[in-house]
């Protein structure tokens, strides 16, 4: 008999859907199989204003194909300039569920991220204040420590101090990549941690083993395997405060395959049958759904989807190695073994 499993329909609370032509190549790899979706706002220029979420908002609902439902649940980029009432105003008219802080030049288009976090304080009180989560790219940019341990120190040196600084700040620990991350997320109140698709599945070995393979480059970089395989504890646990945050970041395979190859990897496209496939092989089906469908929701006070969506265990499933995009190829995440699960309805 064919194994099935019906789930909830998932959310992505981590996800990059760019503009343009980017924009409505990518959204329906990601509209086929979620709800809802946290949109990052690191844009060139970036959203940093209602207006600008607003305006983005639109364009997305645009780039919608007919006959698709999805809701995009919109963030703000915080500057050392975003004045606080303008995130309390677009707060309260539900036009943002979260603020997103980029330490300046962390990561893709972070340019104007914050330096001076005292600069900030204001706007983090006022997050604190009408419960409005802060999702935080989690290293530091200290060009003297090493790229592998910058989440670490990150936690140490920004995050905890910020949150002690700010009671009641509700903050979401993005695509954490160590143990480190893991167990600060799971020691705290008031926290969650998303963890992507690709960290479950490589360590820094499939990055360099054998040749520089840029597909799998993105920030924060893949770590040993002893961190992955606290991620894939982390999100087979149970734990609420773990949820489902892909971090899908398409860029062209021309921007991947140069001397200076952007960081990102393209999940959207096969990130359900990815996550089956790994939970199948920990044993942990069960909690599949707790990790897609019920704890991103549980954090950000929002109900879980009620529509449901059925994935089948088969003969191997194969994705296309690139979808086209107006701007150029974007190359689909490889896991590096065979899935057997496939959404079948949606
Ligand atoms: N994760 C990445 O490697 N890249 C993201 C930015 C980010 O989430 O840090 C991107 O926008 O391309
Ligand atoms: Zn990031
Ligand atoms: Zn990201």
């Amino acid at each position: 008999m064919t194994q099935t499993l019906t789930l909830r329909r998932p959310d992505d609370w981590h996800l990059h859907l760019r503009d343009g032509e980017m924009l409505k190549a990518v959204l329906p790899e990601t509209a086929r199989d979620f709800a809802r979706a946290i949109i990052m706002p690191n844009l060139v220029p970036p959203v940093v204003t209602g207006a600008q979420a607003s305006a983005y908002r639109d364009r997305i609902l645009s780039a919608l194909p007919e006959g698709m439902t999805f809701t995009p649940l919109m963030t703000l980029y915080l500057t050392e300039q975003t004045d606080p009432e303008d995130v309390a105003a677009a707060a309260q008219s539900g036009l943002i569920t979260a603020v997103k802080l980029y330490p300046a030049g962390a990561t893709t288009n972070s340019a104007s991220g914050v330096q001076d976090f005292d600069k900030v304080r204001g706007v983090l009180e006022t997050m604190a204040e009408i419960g409005l989560p802060l999702c935080v790219h989690g290293e530091v940019t200290d060009p003297a420590i090493d790229i592998f341990d910058r989440e670490a120190v990150f936690i140490e040196r920004v995050l905890d101090p910020v949150r002690r600084a700010t009671p009641g700040l509700r903050v979401v620990m993005e695509h954490i990549t160590t143990a480190n991350g893991v167990d600060y997320v799971a020691s705290q109140d008031d926290m969650g941690g998303t963890i992507t698709t690709h960290h479950l599945v490589i360590n820094r070995n499939h990055l360099l083993v054998g040749g520089i393979h840029p597909h799998y480059y993105c920030l924060p970089v893949a770590k040993r395997e002893e961190h992955r395989q606290a991620l894939v504890a982390a999100a087979t646990g149970g734990d609420a405060r773990f949820f489902l945050g892909t971090d899908s970041a398409p860029h062209t395979d021309p921007n991947k395959e140069s001397g200076c190859g952007c960081a990102g990897c393209f999940t959207a496209t096969n990130t359900l049958s990815v996550l089956a496939e790994l939970f199948d092989r920990q044993g942990a089906l069960d909690r599949l759904e707790g990790f897609t469908s019920l704890h991103g929701p549980a954090f950000y006070r929002l109900p879980a989807n009620e529509e449901r969506i059925t994935l089948e265990k088969g003969g191997p499933v194969s994705y296309p190695s690139h979808i086209e995009t107006g701007e150029g190829p974007v190359t689909v995440f490889d896991p590096g073994f065979p899935l057997h699960w496939r959404v079948v309805g949606a």
